[in-house]
């Protein structure tokens, strides 16, 4: 980077803002651009692209929220015909109030733009967004024009993806040289809108990531296949202890994900009502009734265990759960296993998979839970550094934690996996993997992702089911790998329910075997 001359990375920077700005567009002579520029060098870039703007005929105006300014930006937006609006120490933003103590002609400017440019502040943020940002933050929120954050969207922090205030909601997020993190974690990942990661040249020089994520292909090349000579047994057998009188369907729901997970066999074990049930609706599985106070040792062999959905947390199901850990085998354990191991860390093992949301990991850790949501990456290292084995933290992104690997962040899944009984089939899903011999880091990662891709296909229904998969999987990671742009597939979508996961895990895990698709 020393030899390049002063500005070069900037100029890249803002060419590639100007670009996006212009195709978002769709005409930019005419149009009305409003430029919010903080006082760093992200204002900078949003000057530059300004004048950019400027030049091809746009109406640009920007709104300076600081008294300093990158001056070169300023003065080429000025000679390109940019207006300026200068905010001063009294237009506070009005509090909470947002914009009523910001000057008129910043407020038309903002409320007026077909695309408002937020350049207030990029990665050299810190904190909540202070006034008068926040205001100016809010207003951009509020009005009509299309957003379009500059490197990260201002008041979402970078490196953690924290909003601890005001932040701005853009449609669009043109990042440069690679993926934030906070682009990618939630709270901060649904402030993004579309991603678009600019190569500026500054890869070589890069630190190694501290969050990663696996693209189509990695999961791909993971994946445990059988080979000609595979039998059920090599293939893995999974063992499920789930399910209670009271909850028969995570009995049903959990065998499902490990039956259509690629499960050489499945063996369930539990009371006689959800074995029935268990037999009516998969009857490949192998069952046992387990009568109150029985332990595992007669359900026979396996090779990794699905522990806790709906088994309940009294005296048996704490007795039952320990015969399934002091068994050694790797396990996948979630729901009422994690309550269990809450209280009782004596249940604690090497080779554990936990699947908390973050109500479960609240109680593991001793933290409340909304604590957890706003502090997702902190949590789940924390989880997995005082718990010695892999955490999965469920949510809106899903996070995977080992120690001393970096965390992985999954790029798949709908809002609408936010319904009961889907952790069940995570659960069942990655004791497939497991069973199948992946490690708890890779069984945890690769189930996720399957999950996530199996929802976009339920989701979006026969019809649309490829063309959202595709562009779950070519869209949102490319821009992970820093080669392109990520978005929504324009895919009607309904709501699913936990049973249609099962069903549409083999179109998703089709969907990754084609590499056709994967080229694209
Ligand atoms: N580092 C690089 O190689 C490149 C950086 N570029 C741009 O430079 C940006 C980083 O620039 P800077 O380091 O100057 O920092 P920023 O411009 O991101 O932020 C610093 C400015 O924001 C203010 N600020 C910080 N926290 C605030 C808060 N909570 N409330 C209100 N104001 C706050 C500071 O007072 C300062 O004026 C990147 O995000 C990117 O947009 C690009 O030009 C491309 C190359
Ligand atoms: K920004």
């Amino acid at each position: 980077m020393a030899r390049l001359p002063e500005g070069t990375l900037m100029q890249r920077a803002a060419a590639a803002l100007a670009a996006v700005c212009a195709r978002t567009l769709g005409r930019v002579y005419g149009s009305r651009v409003a430029v919010l520029a903080g006082g760093g060098d992200n204002g900078g870039d949003a000057l530059f692209a300004g004048a950019r703007l400027a030049r091809r005929g746009a109406r640009v105006t920007a709104i300076l929220a600081s008294f300093r300014t990158h001056r070169a930006g300023l003065a080429a937006l000025r000679a390109a015909g940019g207006r300026v609006v200068a905010l001063t120490p009294a237009d506070s933003g009005g509090g909470s109030g947002g914009a009523a103590a910001l000057p008129e002609e910043a407020v038309r400017a903002v409320a007026s733009a077909d695309l408002i440019v937020d350049g207030l502040v990029g990665i050299g943020g810190s904190g909540a967004l202070r006034e008068p940002y926040a205001g100016l933050a809010r207003l951009a929120n509020d009005a009509p024009g299309i957003v379009v954050a500059v490197d990260v969207p201002s008041g979402v922090d970078a490196s953690t993806g924290c909003v601890p205030g005001a932040a701005v909601r853009a449609d669009r997020t043109v990042t440069f040289g690679a993926c934030k993190i906070g682009l990618l974690v939630d709270p901060g990942a649904s402030h993004v809108g579309a991603l678009h990661v600019i190569d500026i040249g500054i890869g070589p020089y890069l630190p190694e990531p501290g969050v990663t994520a696996l693209t189509a292909a990695d999961v791909a090349d993971r994946l445990p296949r059988p080979a000609a000579e595979s039998d059920k047994y090599r293939r893995g057998v999974v063992g499920v202890v789930a399910g209670s009188d009271r909850f028969t369907g995570a009995a049903v729901l959990a065998v499902g994900g490990a039956v259509r997970g690629g499960a050489g066999m499945v063996r369930y074990a539990g009371p006689a009502e959800p074995v029935r049930l268990v037999r009516a609706r998969w009857p490949e599985a192998v069952t046992t009734i387990l009568e109150p106070g029985d332990d595992v040792s007669g359900v026979g062999r396996v090779q990794a265990w699905v522990l806790g959905p709906g088994m309940g947390t009294d005296d048996r199901a704490h007795a039952l759960a320990r015969s399934v850990l002091d068994t050694g085998l790797p396990t996948v354990l979630d729901a009422d296993g994690l309550t269990l191991l809450a209280r009782d860390r004596s249940l604690l093992r090497p080779n554990l998979l936990l699947t908390p949301h973050a109500g479960e990991l609240s109680r593991l850790l001793g933290v409340p839970a909304a604590d957890i949501e706003a502090r997702r990456l902190e949590h789940v290292r924390r989880a997995a550094a005082e718990l010695g084995v892999t955490v999965l933290l469920k949510g809106s992104t899903t996070l995977v934690a080992e120690p001393g690997r970096p965390v992985r962040v999954n790029p798949t899944g709908t809002p609408w996996l936010a319904t009961a009984g889907t952790g069940d089939v995570l659960a069942g899903l990655a004791g497939a993997l497991l069973a199948g011999g992946l490690d708890t880091y890779d069984a945890g990662c690769c189930a996720a992702f399957l999950h996530g891709l199996a929802a976009h296909v339920a989701a979006a229904g026969p019809g649309g089911a490829t063309e959202a998969a595709e562009a779950v999987l070519t869209t949102m990671l490319d821009a992970v790998a820093g080669a392109g742009t990520a978005g929504r597939a324009d895919v009607p979508t309904a709501p699913i329910s936990a049973q249609d996961l099962p069903d549409a895990l083999p179109e998703a895990l089709r969907l990754l075997e084609s590499p056709a698709k994967m080229e694209e």
